[in-house]
């Protein structure tokens, strides 16, 4: 029989009254892993209602009182991290070694995130810096907490990217509900166990699951939340920023990153990179390399240097560390192996790939892709790499910028003047050079413009979105 997990419902872990759950399968050893509540919009309701009431208490606590408890939340995490890695690696298909640096990474961003809140301060400023203003006034400006904070994650970092969100949150002083990916829960509900183990005060965080689609709308429209973070697809987040209205927002969306390589790249270095970043988690990830602007000078080398690596990747399960690995489902894999038949029917050379084996796509790699081929503009979240061919870097950038993303780009090129240049051209949140996209280290800003997201993350972001200034001025006499 599988197993029943209880959701964590105002301080208490719960079955929901609404005796319904949803039953949650490995995308790899496609088995029930076990079944998580559909909590009820009655539910949502008490859990917020009990945030709003515990938030204050917790807002008083002075930044170590509240950091102890974080610190303690790290802690469990790495005393639990075999098993946490493990309930990843099965419930999302993560390989074993990737699954238990999501833990550490985890770990060391809870930890970070608690310093850098103890290291925040306020300001104060003069009123006679402006004209006809007086030195008698006195404004402290100080950060305090929003409230309620909603976090939603996306499946394929359940617990790093829901973490991303609560220690910032709980650092800032709210309180949270927490509603993960559906696919991913069980993992989000290992890592809130982690957290409910510290003897946080009852209320303050909630881990609702259900459907995104059954109560999504509610928990996004309920009146007492004050803020959301939300990663996941753009289509999601443009449907949830329809429906806020005066919530403050922070929206982290797909993308299609682009790889420019220019005619002077050092290609052992940019193919390495390519690799890495376009096929690791087979591509599942929003910064994955998803095509690649090469000079035409190169391309014959580049290709044949990404054919060699891609073709020594290793396929297949999970648990043996394999670099591809079955993708989140059927659905997700048909969607891959269109992109992929459109490109061929089009005229697209297949270098190497395209093999199928129920929801497990071989790393595919297609050369010679045209702005007519939809591989050139959607993002697969697959192991499918477009490679298009340019005549100049003015080609690429137009190309890069034809994208209704605008998350990472990489440029490759041993001209750093040009890679500025190029930098400076490009629409997206972030500019690699030399490097692949990534979304790391988790103490720099990390943020998508156009289709790809709202506001800024990364620890320091995180916190200033989570918080607010407040401003009191002291009339002196
Ligand atoms: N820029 C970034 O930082 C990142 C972006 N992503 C993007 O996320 C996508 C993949 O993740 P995926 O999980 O499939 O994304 P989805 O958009 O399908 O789901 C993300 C989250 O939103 C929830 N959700 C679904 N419908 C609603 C709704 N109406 N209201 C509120 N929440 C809802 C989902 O719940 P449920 O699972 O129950 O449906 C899930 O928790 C890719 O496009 C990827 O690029 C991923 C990681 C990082
Ligand atoms: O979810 C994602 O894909 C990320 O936020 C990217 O993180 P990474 O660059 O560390 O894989």
């Amino acid at each position: 029989m599988s197993q029943i997990y209880q959701a964590y419902l105002a301080g208490h872990w719960q079955t929901s009254a609404s005796n319904q759950t949803i039953t949650i399968e490995s995308p790899w050893q496609h088995q029930p892993l076990g079944e998580i509540q559909a909590v009820t919009q009655a539910e949502v309701d008490v859990c917020i209602k009990q945030a709003k009431q515990a938030q204050p208490a917790w807002a008083a606590l002075s930044n170590s009182e509240r950091g102890a408890y974080l610190n303690q939340w790290a802690d469990n995490l790495l005393a639990n991290k075999a098993e946490l890695a493990e309930t990843v690696m099965n419930e999302v298909g993560k390989n074993a070694a990737d699954a238990e640096k999501e833990i550490v990474r985890t770990a060391d961003l809870i930890r970070y995130t608690v310093q850098e809140a103890l290291h925040m301060h306020g300001e104060s400023v003069r009123g006679d810096g402006f004209p006809g203003g007086s030195k008698n006034k006195l404004g402290v400006i100080e950060r305090v907490p929003l409230g309620v904070v909603l976090a939603i994650s996306p499946f394929n970092y359940p617990v790093n990217l829901a973490a991303a969100k609560i220690a910032p949150a709980l650092m800032a002083g709210n309180a949270a509900i927490f509603k993960p990916a559906t696919q991913g829960a069980i993992s989000g509900i290992k890592m809130i166990q982690a957290l409910a183990a510290t003897g946080l005060p009852a209320g303050l965080l909630s881990l609702l699951t259900g459907h995104g689609s059954q109560i999504g709308d509610y928990l996004t429209e309920h009146p007492d939340i004050n803020m959301i973070s939300f990663t996941g697809s753009t289509q999601t987040g443009k449907h949830l920023s329809a429906k806020s209205i005066m919530v403050p927002l922070v929206l982290e969306l797909g993308g299609k990153d682009p790889a420019i390589v220019c005619s002077d790249a050092d290609l052992d270095v940019t193919t390495a990179d390519i690799i890495g970043g376009a096929f690791s988690y087979s591509g599942q990830r929003c910064t994955a390399v998803k095509r690649v602007l090469v000079s035409e000078r190169v391309a014959d080398d580049l290709v044949a240097g990404l054919k060699k690596q891609v073709e020594a990747l290793t396929v297949g399960s999970p648990a043996d560390n394999s670099k591809i690995v079955p993708l989140i489902s059927e659905k997700a894999a048909d969607f891959v192996q269109d992109l992929i038949d459109d490109a061929l029917a089009k005229g697209a050379t297949l270098v190497t790939g395209n093999k199928r084996e129920g929801n497990l796509i071989y790393p595919t790699l297609l050369d010679h892709v045209t702005p007519d081929m939809k591989v050139a503009w959607i993002e697969p979240f697959g192991p499918v790499l477009p490679v298009i061919r340019v005549e100049s870097v003015a080609e690429a950038i137009k190309l890069a910028n034809q994208s209704k993303f605008g998350l990472q780009a990489s440029v490759f090129t041993q001209d750093l003047d040009k890679a500025l240049r190029i930098a400076g051209g490009v629409e997206a949140g972030t500019i690699q050079v030399n490097g692949r996209p990534e979304r790391g280290p988790d103490n720099f800003p990390f943020l998508g413009v156009k289709a790809s997201g709202m506001g800024t993350q990364g620890v320091h972001n995180s916190i200033l979105s989570m918080s607010r200034e407040k401003l009191t001025v002291i009339n002196l006499k």
